[in-house]
Parts: structure tokens; C-alpha cells; sequence
């Protein structure tokens, strides 16, 4: 024992030398590049042009700065020994030194850190040994070996306990941490994926998932240049759930990637809630088809057009009037810039007209002169021009008529925009969906497909508060209105997708024009919008089949005796579901019962026996909804985290307690599954406490 523990310590006095030789050059890198910024913060520049450079060069180095930063703490965590001596350090980022050949240390993400992860004795990538470090700050304090080329421990191996089962053991903070030292093969295998497209993950509660989405979008930025460029997005379901991740990347170096909900996406901030069966509706594509009707509507919709030009009334015909709504529509233009268009083609069919009845009076004046004195003005004018030596032909009424001039007096004309206003009316995104929402006439024109008491459930009181799903109603409506998104990226990463309805798809498709994507979620765990039940389903509307789906099948956070506890529950929601496999064991889970009076007090004293038996642990405290107010109320937020189990999805504690799991069934459609997810968020304990006025309390 004490042999191998001399080992150990050796080993651990090793890598200390040669960690400190990395963190050296790292501060180098660090000072540098502060420096760098520094010197060019303080320089002074003349002219738009230089002030220009100089803000890029300083919005580069600060980058540089943070990046650096925030890979600091576990900067090494790897080392790989290869058969043939090499010696490669594995690390958050990579440094190298211009006189070395080898890295100094070699980032995560690079090829040569593959084997890493996902080298194995059967398969063992050239590998003799993987070893593990772990650090406090930047000292070692310890190191773990695999080796893997079949060969036998020598004095130089430290061989036990896996870094998995450390990491795993550690306390919950509330905030997800990066898994960089310990990403599984299976895993791993997603997240450095070459395929460029569309990745879909699925996988029960913690499989890893999020981490696996995560890692990716890290991998991204690093090995597909072109996708960073135009920047990496994450979706996630709520602001609670983008707090929970929201410092993985940064730890990974990567501070530039944009964590946002739907709402934020859209910017549109939602001020009421609607009932699930209104969102479920607004979530179908129907809608989307409804909105462009309602926009179509609004172009030009038909019969001939009055326009008031100066003193004249000119009558436009319903035909070119329905020439130019076509070209419009058919530009492929959004309908506010193909206003402009249309209004175009409206001024040069007037400017015709009037060239054409300017025409038609010059020859009703010349033959009512001719009528009254005989005289052809015509020719009288070509005589004159002619004794006074001019010998060009008289000009006729088609040459005084000053087309172009005409036609740019038209463009300009209050009057012509007012009749344009009429015809093709600049819409925003509000104007339609209100357009179409608030008025029952149009909710039964354009969504005939729906039922009567689905439309009336659809019609909302005008200037109503927008609410969640409203949201990719609006997007939707401002790309009809206004084209696509300014904003788009290179990748997206959709945590939770299975949440998303079909009408949250579009908008954001629409953001990602190069379809490259990784898309994580579960469908035993989806909300009471969701109505697809699988991903061809959810994807095929928008990606036909093109989606590359993998599985992950090991569970990391909830344990065998909790995960078995679920197993009856898990079959009626999902009952072709294989069941997940999962690497925790812990206690069997405990349930309590109380009278609905006795509920507060009997969790209080469960949340206080585990806060002294397990100090400093997480606890999350998960109840339907409607009765999360009532335990804010009794001051259940000085002992747990308090999650209404519609925000539960995604999260994560060291112990849960779920509060009547009855009333959470119960609670909104789909409740089974929000229960499903309410019981696989702990780590190590899970207590449930049924409420019923007839049960005594059982301890
Ligand atoms: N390779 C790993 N190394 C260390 N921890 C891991 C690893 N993979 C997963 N975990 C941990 O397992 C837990 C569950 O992971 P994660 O939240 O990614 O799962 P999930 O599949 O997204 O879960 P859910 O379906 O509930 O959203 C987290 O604490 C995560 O840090």
C-alpha cells in the first residue's frame, strides 16, 4: 500500500514541475496580451480609419484576455504517453513555444487529444498509458493511469480510481461545470463529430446531454472556422436553465457564444401566460400559412384604383394593378421592401397614363383649333420654325411629355404614397399577428382547418400582452414583413429541443442558414406543447430527413435505485423506450405522506434533517406550478432551491424533494412526463411527499 502511494506521490511531484513549466508559459501569455491590450487602449488615433483599427485590435486582445482567463482554473487536466514515447499534456487550450516541435500543451479539441477520449483497450489509438491529473488552482494533487496497450504496471503507474467517479462524487453548486477532463467515448465521439449538417442527440435524464451540446458548440468554434465566423448560438427553454449552463463555455475559453431563450431571440418580452391548449394550437404551422394570408391580403387586393394626380383623378385598371401586386409578390422581396416595388410599377403605369391623356388633350386643343379657324397649329409651328432657320420638326405632344421627369415628381408625391399606403400599407410584425388574432372574420378566412372552439380559443382581446408563444408568431410575421434576421449564426445549439413546437422550428431554422445544428432533447420529458412524438416528426417539416440522430445510453446523475423507481411511469410515457443504464448507485428513495394542512411543516422538517445530515449539499425543492407560491410563501427558499417542475427540465441537485407528485400529474396536460422529470434531477437522494387529506403522516 504504502509502495503504491510512494508511487503516487512521486508521480504527483512530476507532473507538479511540469505543470508549473505550462502555467509559467501561460502567464506569459496572459501578461502579454494584457499588456498588448493596454498599450493599445492608451495609444492615440487620428481619423475615423484609425479609430476604427484601433477598436477592432482592442475588441481582439480583449477577447484574447478573457479567453485566457477563463481557462485558467483546470488548465491541465490530461496526459497522453504514446507507444512510441511520445508525450502529449491535454489541456483547456493549447500553447505552444516557436522552439519546441511538440506543444507545450495541446488543446482539448485538437486531433491529437482524440485518443485522449476515446482510445480503449480494445481499441487503444497508439496509446500505452491515459493518464488523469488532478490540480487545486494550478498544484497537482494527484493523477490516475489507464494504460491500455494490454502492457503491465511499472513503477511509473498509478492505476485507481477512475476521474469519472470523482468528478461525479462532487457537491452540486447550482451551476453546471465543464466535464472536459472526463467527456466519455460515446460522447466524445458526438461532440468532435466531422459531420457538419444537422446532429441530433437523445438520451434519458443525464446521459449528459446538455454536456455533450455544450462540448460541441466549443468543438465548433475550434475546428469549423467558417460556422465560428458567423458565431455559435444556445437555445435553451428558460432563463433558469441558461443560469444553470452558463458558465461551461466560459470555462472552455469560449465567451462568445450567445445563450438565449426564444423570447430574447426574438426580442420580445412576453407579459401573460396562456392556457397549454392556445400555445399548442399557436405552435402548429397552420398559423404560419394563416399569417402570410393575412399579409397577402394586404397587398393590393383587387379592382380598379382611383389616384388623385395634382387637379386629375387617373384611373389605374384592376389588371395592372394585379400586374404589379405579381411582380411584387413574386420578388421574392419581404412586403415592406417590396412596397417600394410595387410602388414603382404603380408610377410607371400612371406615368403612361398621363403621358398617354396629355397626348389625347394636345390633340383634342390642335383639332379644336382646326375646327374653329381652319389652321393646322402643326404646320403653322413648322413654317415659323422654319423662317427662323430652325429646320427640326415641330415637336409633338409624345416629345413635350418629360417622362422621366414625370415619373420622379410621381415617386415623391404625398398623394401616390397615400394611395400606395392604401393599397400595399407598411405592416409590422404586431399589425399582422394582431390582424389576425383579434379579428374573427380572419380567424375563420385563413385557418379553416381549425374548429370552431379552436378559433374562438385562438381569438385575443386587441393590445392583449404578447405571451411565449406568441413569440414565433411575431418572428414569423417580421420575416414576412420584413425579411429574414439581421442577426444569423454558424451553429445552433438547441438544449431541451424537445419542447420546441413546430412554429419555434421556423424561427429558428431561420436563423441558421447554413443548417448546421446540434439538437439535444428527450421526448419522454417533453412539455405539454409539444405534440410531435419523435424527431422526424418535430425535424421533417424543415429538414426533410437530413439529420444525423445519435443515442446516448449511460446515465450520470440519477441513480439505479431512483432511475428503478421510475421505471413503471417511464413505460407509460414512453413505453418503446429503452431504459438508461446508469453508473450511480445510492439510496433507495423515500416517500412521505401528509395531510394537505401538515404538508409545509413535514417538508421543513425533511429539508432541515437533510441539511444537518448533509451539509452544504443542493437540495431542490419541486412542486406543481400552482403551489409554488405557497411554499415561497413559508420560507421554503432558506433551505432549497424552489423550482416550479414546469422549469425543472435540464436542472440538477444533490437531493430532490418532489411535493404531491398527485398535483403535479395533475397539474396541465402531459403531467406524467413533467413528474418524470421532477424525479430524475437528483444525484444522490430523492424523497417524495404524496399529499392526502386521508393519509396520516408516515415517516
Ligand atoms: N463525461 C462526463 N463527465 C463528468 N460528468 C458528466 C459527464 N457526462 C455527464 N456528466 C454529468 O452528468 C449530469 C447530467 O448531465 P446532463 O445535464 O448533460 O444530462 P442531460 O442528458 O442533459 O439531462 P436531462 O435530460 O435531464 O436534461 C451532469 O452533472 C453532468 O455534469
Amino acid at each position: 500500500m504504502s509502495q503504491i502511494n510512494d508511487v503516487a506521490a512521486r508521480e504527483v511531484e512530476r507532473e507538479r514541475v511540469q505543470v508549473s513549466v505550462i502555467g509559467e508559459l501561460f502567464d506569459e501569455r496572459l501578461d502579454e496580451a494584457r499588456e498588448q491590450l493596454a498599450r493599445v487602449l492608451a495609444s492615440q488615433s487620428d481619423g475615423a480609419g484609425e479609430v476604427y483599427e484601433r477598436e477592432v485590435a482592442a475588441g481582439r486582445l480583449a477577447r484574447e484576455v478573457r479567453r485566457l482567463e477563463g481557462a485558467e482554473d483546470g488548465l491541465v487536466f490530461g496526459r497522453i504517453d504514446l507507444v512510441d514515447g511520445t508525450v502529449l499534456r491535454i489541456g483547456r487550450l493549447g500553447l505552444h513555444r516557436d522552439s519546441d516541435e511538440l506543444p507545450v500543451l495541446v488543446d482539448w479539441r485538437a486531433e491529437a487529444a482524440r485518443p485522449f477520449y476515446e482510445a480503449t483497450p480494445v481499441h487503444p489509438m497508439k496509446l500505452r498509458r491515459r493518464r488523469h491529473l488532478r490540480l487545486s488552482g494550478r498544484t497537482v494533487t494527484g493523477v490516475s493511469d489507464e494504460l491500455l496497450d494490454g502492457s503491465a504496471p511499472t513503477a511509473q503507474d498509478v492505476v485507481g480510481d477512475g476521474p469519472l467517479t470523482a468528478a461525479l462524487q462532487e457537491r452540486r453548486t447550482g451551476r453546471m461545470g465543464a466535464a472536459v477532463a472526463t467527456l466519455q467515448a460515446e460522447q466524445d465521439a458526438i461532440v468532435r463529430s466531422p459531420h457538419r449538417g444537422v446532429t441530433v442527440v437523445q438520451g434519458g435524464p443525464g446521459t449528459g446531454k446538455t454536456v455533450v451540446a455544450l462540448h460541441r458548440a466549443a468543438y465548433v468554434l475550434y475546428a469549423f472556422p467558417k460556422a465560428a465566423e458567423r458565431g455559435v448560438l444556445v437555445l435553451g427553454p428558460n432563463a433558469r436553465f441558461l443560469d444553470y449552463i452558463c458558465q461551461v463555455l466560459p470555462s472552455l475559453g469560449e465567451n462568445d457564444v450567445v445563450l438565449a431563450t426564444c423570447g430574447e431571440l426574438a426580442g420580445v418580452v412576453p407579459g401573460a401566460v396562456e392556457s397549454i391548449e392556445v400555445a399548442r394550437l399557436k405552435g402548429s404551422a397552420a398559423l404560419a400559412d394563416a399569417l402570410a394570408d393575412v399579409v397577402r391580403s394586404r397587398q393590393a387586393p383587387g379592382g380598379d384604383v382611383e389616384v388623385r394626380v395634382g387637379q386629375e383623378w387617373i384611373r389605374l385598371h384592376d389588371r395592372d394593378v394585379a400586374q404589379a401586386r405579381e411582380a411584387a409578390r413574386t420578388s421574392g422581396l419581404a412586403h415592406n421592401r417590396a412596397r417600394r416595388m410595387f410602388k414603382e410599377l404603380l408610377v410607371d403605369t400612371l406615368t403612361r397614363e398621363l403621358a398617354r391623356s396629355s397626348i389625347e388633350a394636345l390633340e383634342r386643343i390642335d383639332a379644336q383649333v382646326a375646327q374653329l379657324t381652319g389652321l393646322d397649329l402643326d404646320r403653322v409651328a413648322a413654317a415659323d420654325l422654319r423662317r427662323l432657320g430652325v429646320d427640326d420638326a415641330p415637336a409633338t405632344g409624345a416629345d413635350e411629355f418629360d417622362a422621366d421627369a414625370v415619373r420622379a415628381d410621381l415617386l415623391e408625391d404625398a398623394l401616390i404614397d397615400k394611395t400606395v399606403d392604401d393599397l400595399w400599407p407598411r405592416l409590422t410584425p404586431g399589425d399582422v399577428v394582431q390582424e389576425l388574432l383579434t379579428d374573427a372574420d380572419a380567424l375563420d378566412a385563413y385557418l379553416g382547418q381549425f374548429t370552431d372552439d379552436q378559433r374562438a380559443l385562438l381569438w385575443r382581446t386587441p393590445g392583449a400582452p404578447w405571451t411565449d408563444a406568441d413569440v414565433p408568431l411575431l418572428d414569423e410575421a417580421a420575416s414576412l414583413v420584413d425579411g429574414p434576421p439581421e442577426h444569423v449564426f454558424g451553429h445552433i445549439v438547441v438544449d431541451e429541443a424537445q419542447e420546441l413546437t413546430l412554429m419555434q422550428w421556423r424561427m429558428i431554422v431561420r436563423r441558421c442558414p447554413g443548417r448546421s445544428m446540434t439538437l439535444v432533447g428527450d421526448f419522454a420529458q417533453a412539455g405539454p406543447a409539444t405534440v410531435a412524438r419523435d424527431w422526424k416528426e418535430a425535424l421533417g417539416p424543415h429538414l426533410g430527413g437530413r439529420f444525423d440522430l445519435r443515442t446516448l445510453t449511460v446515465g450520470y446523475r440519477t441513480t439505479q435505485e431512483i432511475l428503478a423507481t421510475t421505471e413503471d411511469l417511464l413505460a407509460r410515457i414512453a413505453p418503446n423506450r429503452p431504459a438508461i443504464r446508469s453508473i450511480r448507485r445510492g439510496e433507495v428513495p423515500r416517500t412521505l405522506a401528509a395531510a394537505p394542512e401538515s404538508l409545509v411543516a413535514t417538508l421543513v422538517r425533511e429539508l432541515q434533517e437533510q441539511g444537518t445530515a448533509y451539509p452544504g449539499e443542493l437540495i431542490g425543492v419541486i412542486c406543481a406550478d400552482g403551489r409554488t407560491e405557497q411554499l415561497a410563501a413559508a420560507g421554503i427558499e432558506r433551505h432549497a432551491r424552489l423550482v416550479p417542475a414546469s422549469q425543472a427540465r435540464g436542472l440538477e441537485f444533490d437531493a430532490a424533494v418532489v411535493v404531491d407528485p398527485d398535483g403535479i400529474t395533475t397539474a396541465r396536460p402531459g403531467g406524467e412526463r413533467d413528474l418524470y422529470v421532477a424525479l430524475t434531477r437528483a444525484t444522490k437522494r430523492l424523497c417524495t411527499i404524496t399529499v392526502s387529506p386521508t393519509t396520516e403522516i408516515t415517516r
